[in-house]
């Protein structure tokens, strides 16, 4: 079979090209040094020459983190008119309009003690107060040009606030692309160079523990989902590992199965190599777009979206009033408790943490 280069290319796997690929624009102040081997950092006076070196080599998105400035225990410069992300955007969609802007959404850059959340004089997590920041920086990047926003905090109800307020605000087709965080010391780099280390603590409280990522990542998507999520992304990028030997079928685990293109998984033409429910949330649901039942038939698996049916969902049934292809999904997937394999969440199963419940974790120590 392998001797002739046509069959070669015939059977040839997927392919990763820059045409896949969203590059990370971390940005910086201009007189920032830039102590780091991560790609992307780039001081904001410089982000058009980086922007066009990629653009030249076919990269279709970029992810804008900036470095926050004017830092409060309010994030205050998080919404200040003209911003260091504003900048940013503008600075990208001007060099390259075609690149989709994605922009990450989370205080940690904004606050002066490096948390995600904001919180009360008394120490709790402040939760109307982080909805309304992250909702109100979400509609501050489409106003400048993002095409999608990044929720980071890893905060239920987050997404939900922040799809709310695009919609609001009229900006229905700006893409929420939240999260799904493993607690990890990967970030260690990115936090040193962006200065977002929480002064005390750490966010174990709100990302995955690395220990259950192999289950606690699909309950995560799925709980992003059923909050209007419409795309995620696996973080780090070797999250997308732990979902592979689920998605094996004769093991017939209630999983997705995870792109082989990079670690934001975006919508794609290639909607039969993975169920895209489990990234785009069906808006690009059309006619050749596989349905969710006719995907876990002939893989053997199930999706997020057939997970997210077991689960006490709190907001899915919203998402799918709000957007009719969700319910249709929803009515195709498979009937609670049908769910056969050795990860399937039993009864009683709970994500963890105080989430079904909404109780937060309290601030925790190192
Ligand atoms: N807002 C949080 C993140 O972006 C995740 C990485 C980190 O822990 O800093």
């Amino acid at each position: 079979m392998r001797a002739r280069s046509a069959i070669r290319s015939l059977y040839r796997g997927p392919v990763l090209t820059a045409a896949d690929l969203s590059a990370p624009l971390l940005a910086l102040p201009d007189d920032h040094p830039v102590t780091t081997d991560l790609p992307g950092a780039s001081p904001a006076g410089e982000i058009p020459e980086t922007v066009a070196r990629w653009a030249a080599l076919g990269i279709v998105g970029v992810k804008v983190f900036a470095y926050g400035h004017d830092r409060d225990a309010h994030a205050t410069g998080a919404l200040a008119p003209g911003n260091r992300m504003v900048r940013a955007i503008g600075f990208v969609k001007a060099t390259a309009p075609g690149l989709a802007v994605t922009t990450k959404v989370c205080g940690c850059s904004w606050t002066d003690h490096g948390e995600c959340v904001l919180r009360t004089a008394d120490g709790d997590f402040d939760l109307p107060a982080t909805y309304g920041l992250m909702a109100a920086m979400a509609v501050q990047h489409a106003d400048a040009g993002a095409d999608a926003v990044s929720p980071t905090a890893m905060l239920d109800g987050s997404i939900r606030a922040v799809r709310t307020a695009l919609d609001e605000a009229g900006h229905r087709d700006v893409a929420v692309n939240p999260n799904v965080a493993v607690h990890t010391s990967l970030y260690d780099p990115f936090k040193a160079l962006m200065a977002t280390d929480p002064r005390a603590g750490h966010r174990r409280g709100l990302q995955l523990e690395p220990g259950r990522a192999d289950r606690d990542v699909l309950v995560q998507a799925a709980r992003w989902i059923g909050e209007g999520a419409d795309s995620l992304t696996l973080q780090p990028v070797m999250t997308a590992s732990i979902l592979r030997p689920s998605a094996q079928p004769s093991q017939s685990l209630c999983s997705g199965k995870a792109p082989a293109r990079s670690s934001t998984a975006s919508p794609t033409d290639d909607t039969a190599s993975w169920p895209g429910d489990l990234w785009d949330n069906g808006r690009r649901a059309g006619p050749s777009r596989p349905s969710t039942a006719a995907y876990e038939r002939a893989h053997g698996v199930r999706t997020a979206q057939g997970l997210a049916s077991h689960l006490p969902s709190r907001g899915s049934r919203q998402v799918s009033a709000r957007r009719g292809a969700g319910s249709a999904r929803g009515a195709s997937g498979p009937p609670p408790g049908s769910c056969r394999g050795p990860r399937r969440p039993g009864p009683g199963f709970r994500p963890g943490r105080g989430q079904e419940s909404g109780r937060l974790p309290g601030r925790s120590r190192r």
